[in-house]
């Protein structure tokens, strides 16, 4: 590696991606993928199975050619990234299985020398080796051959590689498979120390949704190569599904009311003017489970909607051809009812 200076930071912007398309043989799996992503800041890119979200990562890392598109990663665009732009970079991959009669520290100190010739007056690169290890919770197993770690030790040894050049960007895909909860929680803390004291903006894959609600800033949903949704978890719930349920009991029976717009509280305070003998009042917001369900049902419907009006001109029903209502439309847009449980 040459000893090539990083330029300082220009902009707060570290993530810029516009109209991302992909496309394999003639199939497009990116269909125009938009967003940005401010320094400091942690993105989590959720989606199904083949919703395009490994691919959109390694565009940006600079390991796969985009088909069309503008994207500046760093102010960079990767598909002409140079070493010392690779550098600021972090990536965290699904796995590391090599390197495994090294030891851990051996190993952590051989690839931080790469990273000396990068440092810059305002990023010192890299991270000193030991505190490093203690940070990812590795220091009973410095010493460890990487072969001996368990599988949850494995994966902080690939996000202490991941981050061992102090990268001002850092690439996760789904960081926290095989953790055990105290090991997740430790790795929350981590995410949460490169996000704030750092300054580090992380743009993290999962599956799992309350991961996704505790660690990120933003949250986008890739659905089908597309962005179906981009917002804080608590902006998504409100925008996008039934805003809250309001549950409560009179006479033993047990009844539901779907609040969709605006303030619950009204619809409580009215409830509880008409009717004196109501109890075990409960409000329950969406989660973000409920916000993901519907809107990943909400995009698939309005696809097969698309693909079925193209294939097919037949005279139908009226009612058969309306778009069908979404998961929260259907868990009752403001209807109330009464419930089993
Ligand atoms: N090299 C390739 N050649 C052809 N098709 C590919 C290639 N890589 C991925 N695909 C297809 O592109 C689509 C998106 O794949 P991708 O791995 O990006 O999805 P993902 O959202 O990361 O999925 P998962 O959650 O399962 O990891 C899938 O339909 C996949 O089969």
């Amino acid at each position: 590696m040459s000893a090539q200076k990083a330029p300082p930071p220009t902009s707060n912007v570290a993530l810029d991606v516009r109209d991302l398309r992909m496309r394999y043989g003639t199939k497009d799996v990116l269909t125009g993928v938009s967003f940005t992503a401010d320094r400091g800041e942690v993105l989590a890119l959720l989606g199904p199975n083949g919703a395009g979200k490994t691919t959109t990562i390694e565009i940006l890392e600079g390991f796969r050619m985009r088909s069309a598109g503008e994207v500046a990663v760093l102010g960079q665009d990767p598909a002409h990234g140079d070493e010392a732009w690779r550098a600021r970079l972090g990536v965290v991959l699904q796995s590391w299985r090599d390197h495994g009669r090294w030891r851990v520290r051996d190993l952590l100190g051989y690839l931080a020398r790469f990273y000396g010739p990068y440092s810059t007056a305002e990023v010192t690169r890299p991270w000193d080796v030991d505190e490093l290890i203690k940070v990812v919770g590795l220091a009973e197993h410095a010493r460890a051959k990487v072969q001996t770690l368990s599988g949850g030790q494995r994966r902080r040894l690939d996000v202490a590689i991941g981050i061992v050049g102090r990268p001002e960007l850092v690439f996760l895909d789904e960081p926290t498979a095989g953790f055990d909860p105290h090991a997740r929680r430790e790795f929350h803390d981590l995410v949460h120390r490169l996000a704030d004291f750092e300054n580090t903006t992380i743009l993290l894959t999962t599956h799992d949704l309350d991961e996704a609600e505790k660690l990120a800033d933003r949250i986008l949903v890739l659905d089908k190569g597309a962005i179906v949704a981009n917002g804080s978890a608590e902006r998504l719930a409100r925008e996008l599904t039934t805003q809250a349920e309001v549950r409560w009991t009179v006479d033993g029976h047990r009844h539901v009311h779907a609040v969709t717009e605006g303030d619950p509280t009204g619809f409580v305070r009215e409830l509880l003017a008409h009717d004196t003998e109501v109890t075990d009042l409960e409000v329950k917001r969406a989660s973000l489970e409920d916000t993901y369900m519907s809107l990943v049902h909400r995009a698939e419907t309005s696809q097969a909607e698309t693909s079925q009006a193209e294939t097919s001109q037949a005279e139908t029903n009226p009612s058969e051809t309306r778009p069908a209502e979404s998961q929260a439309a259907t868990n009752g847009s403001g209807r109330t009812g009464e419930v089993q449980s």
